[in-house]
């Protein structure tokens, strides 16, 4: 691979010859694929090899998915590389714990932290593009997180509505990526050698919002994908020196590097970070601090679990008696028992939003939590999202349907069902996974599988 002469002077400098030369080789060899698997989900995937799992990521394993399988489609899995896997895992939230992830599209690290949470406590992803905050919420939603809250919004906003709120922050910042250039040349075509300080400067910028989010004693996360100091240890230096923070000791597994203090300030706890090389690692590169705000004064430990804020927003209302009655019919036939979190209504839409979510006025909300269904005329109509979601064995009618009928499914076309079965709805199961609902009318599954993910499965 032809890498830019100045990205290889810069590291010969940094590394010294001989370990610069491992590193420039290291972006000649094949890029290391991974994926993790959905602890959500009631089965594990069947169509992927689970004989290669990673030691530093409990849910990773190493191994290629591709996107038009039923394990990708119905969220048994996510793919993702082996060295952004360690930044969930020393995320790692604890179960009813606030959480923000500020850069979250397209979500491989809010899927991984919703991993732990397991639905409980508060998760707020944010993507400041609005176009990939769409791919967040449609990984959100095949992921069947119910207690994800999809903002699109700059971190200065959020920052201004919800000040030391979260337990948890991730910021895996926007960077000079040059941890992509394996798997993405075109990655390289922004390089030069100003722009791992240009990064920094946005880096800095991010960073400062994201520290007013942050409840004092909270978690601070902080990642890039990229090698360069600047960007790395030297961004580090500044946020212990400029707000005190505690730099936490982040466990390395064989093959990780410690943060280099030379790199930056000289102070000797930035080998308490992680770098990750490919010339070390079987992964394509990152960096990642743990960080500890400071406490003026003790932290009462306020149980997230009774704080319960009473408005969302100001377009959310409760549901009317008309709604009321049709949802209560739905989960009368369908649910085996009641659907988690608050459910308020949005336009025509039922959403379950996460019990202790705060009053989110004035930010811009791409998934309020879990879109449940829509009320049409005289008649409630179950979302997509509800149908992955959903545990098959808290369903009244999960319907079994073969890998042929599921590649109908996806293609948007009806399939044949058994003439016995009885008109309504069921959540269909393709290789033990769910993979949304259909509409059963004299032995025809009906199509609702939203037309801008339809596709041809093999
Ligand atoms: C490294 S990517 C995030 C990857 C994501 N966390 C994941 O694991 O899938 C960084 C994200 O930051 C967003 N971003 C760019 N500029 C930003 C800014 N000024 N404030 C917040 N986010 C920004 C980008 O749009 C991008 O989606």
């Amino acid at each position: 691979m032809a890498l830019p002469t100045d990205f290889i002077n810069k590291y010969q400098h940094l590394l010294g010859q001989k370990e610069a030369n491992a590193f420039i080789q290291s972006f000649s060899k094949p890029a290391r694929h991974g994926f993790r698997i959905n602890p959500l989900k009631e089965n594990r995937p069947r169509g992927v090899n689970l004989t290669n799992a990673t030691e530093h990521c409990q849910f990773g394993y190493y191994g290629e998915v591709t996107g038009k399988t039923v394990d990708h489609q119905s969220g048994a899995v996510y793919s993702q590389e082996p060295s952004a896997m360690y930044v969930g895992e020393v995320a790692h939230p604890k179960q009813h714990e606030r959480v923000l992830d500020l850069c979250a599209a397209p979500g491989g690290k809010t899927t991984h932290l919703g991993s732990y949470l397991q639905n409980t406590g508060l998760l707020i992803a944010n993507e400041i593009n609005s176009k990939r905050s769409k791919i967040l919420v449609e990984n959100t939603e095949r992921f069947g997180l119910t207690n994800t809250i999809v903002t699109n919004t700059t971190p200065e906003v959020l920052a201004a509505r919800l000040p030391n709120y979260f337990d948890r922050v991730l910021v895996d910042a926007p960077c000079s990526g040059e941890g992509m250039f394996r798997k993405d040349p075109d990655a390289m075509q922004y390089w030069n050698l100003d722009y791992p300080a240009e990064c920094a400067k946005r880096q800095r910028t991010i960073l400062k919002e994201a520290v007013k989010t942050l409840k004092p004693g909270g978690i601070l996360v902080y990642s890039t994908c990229t090698f360069s100091p600047e960007e790395d240890e030297q961004i580090i230096a500044w946020l212990v020196k400029t707000y005190g923070f505690n730099l936490l000791p982040v466990k390395k597994f064989p093959g990780m590097d410690s943060g280099v203090p030379e790199w930056a300030d000289g102070n000797s706890d930035l080998q308490n970070c992680v770098r990750i090389f490919p010339q070390h690692f079987s992964g394509e590169g990152h960096f990642i601090a743990k960080l500890q705000k400071p406490t003026s004064e003790p932290v009462h430990q306020q149980s997230s679990k009774h704080h319960r804020d009473v408005a969302i927003n100001q377009n959310t209302q409760p549901m009317n008696a008309e709604e009321q009655n049709l949802w209560a019919d739905f989960e009368r036939q369908m649910l085996k028992k009641p659907i988690f979190g608050r459910l308020v209504t949005f336009k025509h839409d039922l959403y379950s939003v996460p019990e202790i979510t705060p009053n989110l006025a004035g930010i811009k909300i791409v998934r309020l939590g879990l879109q449940i269904g829509t009320f049409k005329k005289s008649r409630f109509e179950p979302s997509y999202a509800l149908g992955i979601a959903l545990h098959p064995q808290d369903v009244i009618h999960p319907l079994a349907i073969s890998y042929a009928s599921w590649q109908k499914y996806v293609h948007g076309d009806t399939f044949s069902v058994d003439k016995s079965l009885k008109k309504g709805w069921y959540q269909l199961i393709c290789e033990g996974q769910p993979v949304g609902f259909s509409k059963v009318v004299n032995g025809i599954a009906k199509n609702f599988f939203p037309k801008g993910l339809r596709f041809q499965a093999d």
